[in-house]
């Protein structure tokens, strides 16, 4: 089966803003896109996936993931992060007749392309499912078979809420990179440890430079 991500992604000056006391305001917003540009060169390298379409109003970040393979879709309605991705995954579905779709967050740099093949080869055996982040609270990835709406529900405790909105909880091991998302400093040495994508190491190693 191959599916069609959805990878929402806000204006990188306004990402990531947890990061804060890691990255200051000149170096946050290029991490921000480092993170990304891992997360979708690495879904777009997944065999289990067909084409990949970034949520996003950001003209670099856009410019930059286009570069990478990525379709770009603008952050529409306006209603924050779940409509936004109720729509992209109505716009790819009739622009590029996708069936199954699934979002997954932009914030993944230790992204694995066998890691991700193998959570979606088993979401492929559910209508709705999704991966609780490491944290044990979120979601990194939420699917929908290609007769399901999405209906996401993202945000802090995301993973009780699409648990109760009927999406399967996916239980795998060895699945770590999919679930590292990068929120705080612990997340993102977390990351570092598991191994991060090209990008996110060269923007981590500038980060490293500035502090001393
Ligand atoms: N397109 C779009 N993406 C969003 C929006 N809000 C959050 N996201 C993305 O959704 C994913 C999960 O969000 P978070 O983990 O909270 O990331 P964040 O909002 O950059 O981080 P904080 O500023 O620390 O809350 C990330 O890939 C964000 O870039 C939104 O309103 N529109
Ligand atoms: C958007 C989410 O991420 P976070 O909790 O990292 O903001 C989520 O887990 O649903």
């Amino acid at each position: 089966m191959q599916w069609t991500l959805v990878v929402p992604l806000k204006p990188l000056a306004e990402a990531k803003s947890r990061l804060s006391d890691t990255a200051d305001d000149a170096l946050r917003p290029g991490l921000a896109l480092a993170f990304a540009q891992d997360t979708v060169a690495a879904a777009l390298a997944c065999h289990a996936v067909r084409n990949v379409a970034v949520v996003t109003d950001d003209a670099l970040a856009g410019r930059e993931l286009a570069a990478l393979g990525a379709g770009i879709v603008a952050d529409e309605p306006g209603g924050g992060l779940n409509a936004a991705l109720a729509h992209a995954a109505a716009t790819v579905r009739a622009a590029w007749h996708a069936g199954p779709v699934a979002a997954l967050n932009a914030d993944l740099p230790a992204l694995r392309t066998a890691e991700l093949a193998r959570v979606l080869e088993r979401a492929a055996a559910f209508p709705r499912a999704f991966l609780p982040d490491a944290a044990g609270v979120g979601t990194t990835l939420l699917t929908a078979a290609a007769t399901e709406e999405l209906r996401p529900s993202f945000g802090p405790g995301s993973r009780a809420r699409h648990r109760a909105r009927g999406a399967v909880e996916l239980r795998l091991d060895a699945v770590d990179s999919v679930r590292q998302d990068v929120d705080t400093g612990d997340d993102l040495r977390a990351a570092l440890a598991l191994g991060v994508g090209p990008r996110t190491a060269a923007a981590a190693a500038r980060l490293l430079i500035a502090e001393q």
